[in-house]
C-alpha cells in the first residue's frame, strides 16, 4: 500500500519510523510518502493560511497550496484515471468527519493508495473538499469526539490501524482476530507468567489446559466486559 501525507509538521510522522510500522516500510509493505505543504506555496513567505472570509477567529488553510500537493501525488499515482477503482482515496481527518472505526480501518486496508491531507488552524477551505471530492474519492473522517489541534495525530492513528491489517505486517494473523471490536466486542483481560504475583493468582482456567473451557471462558469475559463499558457495541 501506497500512502501519502501532506502536512505543515513533517516530523510528526517519524513516530511511523518505528516499531511495527518502521518494519512494515523497511519490507516495503507500505510506501509512506510525507510531504511538506509549505513546499506547495509559492509565496516568498510559504504561506499556507489566511483570515476566514465572514470573519470568526483564527485562521483557515489556503485552497491553493492544498491543490498543488495533491494534484502532484494524484499524477503521480500510478494509473490514477478520475474515477477508477484505483484511484487513490483522499481522507482529510476533521472533527467533523465520520467516526472511524475497526470496520472502517478493514475497508481500508483493502486501498491500494491512500492520501492524508492534515489540516491545521481552524481547517481548510471547503473548496479543497468540494474540488477534489467532484474529481475523486474524498472522505472527511474523525478519531472521535474530542478537538485536537490538527489532522497529524489522528493520520498517524489511522496509518496504524489500517497498516497492522495488512498481510505480512503482524507477525501473528491470528493475534488479530482477537483484539478489541474484531468481533464486535471488546478483549477479554490477558496474563502472563508468573501464575502468582502480589498474591494475585492467574484464573485457574487458564492453567488448566481445557482449551475449550479456555475459550468459554475468555468470551464470557468479553461479554461481560462489553456489557459493562460499551453496552452501546451490542445494540443491534
Ligand atoms: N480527525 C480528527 C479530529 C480533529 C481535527 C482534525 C483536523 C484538524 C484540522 C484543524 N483542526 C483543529 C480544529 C479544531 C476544532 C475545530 C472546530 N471549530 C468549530 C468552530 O469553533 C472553533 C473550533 C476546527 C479545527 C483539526 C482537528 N479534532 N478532533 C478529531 N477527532
Amino acid at each position: 500500500m501506497r500512502i501519502d501525507v501532506v502536512t505543515i509538521f513533517p516530523g510528526y510522522f517519524d513516530a511511523l519510523e518505528l516499531s511495527l510500522m518502521g518494519k512494515a516500510r523497511d519490507r516495503g509493505l507500505i510506501d509512506l510518502r510525507v510531504h511538506d505543504l509549505r513546499e506547495s506555496a509559492n509565496d516568498k513567505h510559504r504561506t499556507v493560511d489566511d483570515t476566514p472570509t465572514g470573519g470568526g477567529a483564527g485562521m483557515v488553510m489556503k485552497p491553493e497550496p492544498w491543490a498543488q500537493a495533491l494534484d502532484g501525488i494524484l499524477a503521480d499515482s500510478v494509473g490514477a484515471e478520475p474515477g477508477e477503482s484505483d484511484e487513490p482515496l483522499i481522507i482529510f481527518p476533521s472533527p467533523a468527519g465520520e467516526v472511524f472505526t475497526q470496520a472502517m480501518a478493514r475497508e481500508l486496508a483493502s486501498e491500494a493508495h491512500l492520501v492524508f491531507g492534515c489540516g491545521r488552524y481552524e481547517g481548510i477551505d471547503q473548496r479543497v473538499f468540494d474540488e477534489y471530492g467532484e474529481r475523486g474519492r474524498v472522505r472527511l473522517v474523525s478519531i472521535g469526539d474530542y478537538v485536537l489541534n490538527g489532522g497529524e495525530v489522528a493520520s498517524i492513528a489511522m496509518i496504524e490501524a489500517i497498516g497492522r491489517l495488512l498481510p505480512g505486517v503482524v507477525g501473528n494473523p491470528d493475534s488479530l482476530v482477537e483484539e478489541s471490536h474484531e468481533d464486535g466486542l471488546l478483549e477479554y483481560p490477558s496474563y502472563t507468567k508468573p501464575a502468582e504475583w502480589r498474591g494475585r493468582r492467574v484464573p485457574d482456567v487458564l492453567l488448566s489446559g481445557n482449551h475449550a473451557a479456555i475459550n468459554a471462558w475468555r468470551h464470557e469475559q468479553s461479554l461481560e466486559r462489553t456489557r459493562r463499558v460499551r453496552p452501546d457495541l451490542l445494540d443491534d
